[in-house]
């Protein structure tokens, strides 16, 4: 249901109706307990919170086998859509940007089938590319979270980055579409600034964990005895990044220490994998290859018997957006030795929590590691201290309550920059009546000029004399509306008074265009129709069209008055006139429409002045209605 439809539910408590958009990620794989990856489990959390607080939620992700259903119901309120942009199969995360205006069509017609959200909220930069477009097309905020930054991985990985060459530009552009942009930690928001962002417009919304799944051991013994090696867990996919040749490193210097590291491909094969086979060449030339140890891919379960076994987890990537290993090491109260990078810096409390060491810094990775196997007293207090954090500040209920306040704010945001459609309506109106306020305002410093104008033609018409009449477009309008006036009737029963529209001939007006040119369309009709004395009325907004310049020329050269009613002045046809009067409007529409009050206002002293020269009815034979007073 958008928010147009509910003007009067107060948007700080009604659900919402929420579109997440995951491209690449689908919460069915961390729903279904299958090993996923960061952003799967991300998206299926907060889908998940987000449900369990009330709010309807559907996830668009793409259609990658096409044996899967449309639409699985996925959890309370969770509904996830399977998107048909691009083949159904798995292609390469770096493969599917080019699809992504497919996938915004097809949510486009599904919102208009089901229903368009309240607001769509975009995880990865090419979810952003859809869910910004369909957003717009459907007037709805779209809020971005970046999940990683083409900036950071360029800057960290250079050549080695695979990303489209267009990332980079693409996510400047997001920063600047959303309405609000989520960041998990604070280094991102500075990231994020980096790239254009308004600080006003982000919002941090950290990464969660389940502290349940994550916990520590039941059996709470002890849990090593004096003498006994130190065990120290890493936990990764299995790249240099993770920067885990450091702890390798480390290990020479802490010679009690084991480590174990768990991640990247299957046992089976990992002695195939490059970055294996680095790390136990690195052991052997640090002679501490009968410390270390590689498990290869674990299953989630494992990951956290793994964590809960561990005296210290280890986490020293060289950079990382946000790493969720940290936090479910902490959920497992184990104290973490992190590098100081990323959201490490928000997650990791250093010296209540674990200890920060500056990235790639092997002395000081092993210093930190020394510093809590010589006090394993400190290193309990800070599983106990990481735990007790993990569960205030990095809870998935927190991160649906964050969420949803950001929603709530973006709406907020939106409503003020992109009213509802009747609501912009009604602001146009009200902008309008302000400006035509100020312009009649100041007409008012004309009444002397009118109410001469208004004596001069009654005794001009009563005397047998003629007015005429000529502007371009809707001055053309208005200048036909003020001769009708005459020629018929204004407010009263008079007689009939010489009056002739000269852009309302539309014979002689294509005549003249065509045999004479445009400029002559105005002033041969007032040398056809003018007699000395007569009054030539002239409307431009302008006040330069050529062709009612030539009209005030001519119309003086034959002795004939010249009024105008232009727009602001100074210009040339106030200039050329006899009198002008010129209304300060900014726009057109309003200078037009004075005009109109100013003609009636004129008629008005016409029709007093006229009645006083020669009153009672009209004299001339024929029908006439006296019912209605005022036929134009
Ligand atoms: O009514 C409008 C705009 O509100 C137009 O038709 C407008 O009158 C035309 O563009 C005229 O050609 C403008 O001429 P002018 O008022 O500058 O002499
Ligand atoms: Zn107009």
């Amino acid at each position: 249901m958008s928010a147009d439809r509910r003007d009067n539910e107060p948007l700080d408590t009604q659900s919402l109706d929420i579109a997440l958009v995951s491209e690449h990620a689908s919460p069915l794989a961390a729903l279904g307990g299958v090993d996923a990856g960061g952003q799967n489990v991300f998206v299926a959390a907060l889908a998940t919170g987000l449900g369990r607080r009330g709010h309807r939620v559907r996830v668009y992700t793409r259609l990658d086998d096409e044996s899967l259903p449309e639409q699985v119901e996925a959890a309370p309120g969770v509904t996830v859509v399977h998107v048909p942009a691009g083949p159904a199969e798995q292609l390469p995360k770096d493969e599917l940007a080019p699809h992504m205006d497919e996938f915004a069509r097809w949510m486009s017609a599904q919102w208009r089938r089901d229903g368009v959200p309240d607001l769509v909220h975009a995880h990865f930069w090419m979810s952003g590319m859809a869910a910004t477009t369909a957003a717009e097309a459907a007037r709805i905020p779209a809020v971005q979270t970046f999940h990683a930054l083409g900036s950071v991985k360029r800057r960290h990985q250079g050549l080695a980055d695979t990303s489209p060459a267009d990332r980079l530009g693409i996510e400047a552009r997001l920063v600047g579409q959303n309405e609000l942009v989520l960041a998990t930690c604070r280094d991102e928001v500075d990231e994020l600034m980096g790239l254009g962002a308004d600080p006003d417009r982000i919002r941090i919304v950290p990464c969660g964990v389940d502290a349940g799944a994550f916990a520590p051991p039941v059996d709470a013994g002890p849990r090593r005895a004096a003498g006994d090696p130190v065990r120290l867990v890493a936990l990764g996919r299995m790249v240099e990044r993770k920067g885990v040749d450091v702890v390798v490193r480390a290990l020479a210097q802490v010679p009690r220490a084991c480590l174990t590291v768990a991640g990247g491909p299957d046992r089976a094969v990992l002695n195939e994998d490059p970055e294996a086979r680095r790390l136990l060449a690195l052991a052997e030339e640090y002679g501490v290859a009968d410390r270390l140890t590689l498990t290869g891919r674990v299953g989630r379960d494992e990951a956290a018997r793994l964590l809960a076994s561990a005296d210290i987890v280890t986490c020293t990537p060289w950079y990382e957006p946000f790493g969720i290993v940290p936090l479910e090491a902490m959920a497992c109260g184990r104290p973490v030795v992190g590098s100081a990078v990323g959201g490490l810096l928000d997650s990791i409390d250093d010296g209540t929590t674990g200890l920060l060491v500056p990235p790639r810094d092997v002395d000081a990775t092993a210093t930190a590691i020394r510093r809590l196997t010589e006090d394993p007293e400190l290193a309990a207090c800070m599983g106990r201290a990481g735990r007790e954090r993990v569960q205030r500040l990095f809870s998935w209920e927190r991160v649906a309550e964050l969420t949803e306040k950001a929603y709530r704010e973006a709406l907020a945001g939106y409503g003020q920059t992109h009213p509802s459609r009747p609501e912009a309506t009604r602001r146009l109106l009200a902008e309008h009546r302000e400006e035509l306020d100020r312009a009649l305002t100041t007409l008012e410093d004309d009444a002397e000029l009118l109410d001469r104008w208004g004596r001069r033609l009654s005794e001009l018409l009563a005397g047998g004399g003629r007015v005429l009449a000529a502007g371009n477009g809707g001055s053309a309008a208005e200048a036909q509306h003020f001769t009708a006036e005459l020629v018929g009737r204004f407010q009263g029963e008079r007689r009939p008074l010489a009056a002739v529209c000269l852009s309302a001939e539309t014979s002689s007006l294509t005549a003249i265009v065509n045999d004479y040119g445009a400029d002559e369309v105005f002033a041969r009709q007032v040398q056809a129709h003018g007699r000395p004395g007569d009054v030539l009325v002239l409307l431009s907004t302008s006040g330069s069209s050529p062709n009612v310049l030539e009209a005030a020329r001519r119309a003086r050269q034959a002795g004939i008055l010249v009024w105008a009613l232009t727009g602001p002045g100074p210009n040339p046809l106030a200039d050329l006139a006899d009198e002008a009067v010129c209304v300060p409007g900014r726009s057109t529409s309003v200078v037009q429409e004075a005009h109109l009050v100013l003609l009636h206002a004129l008629c008005a002293v016409m029709d007093e002045g006229f009645n006083r020269c020669q009153p009672g009815p009209a004299t001339v034979p024929g029908t006439h209605r006296t019912d209605r007073e005022d036929t134009p």
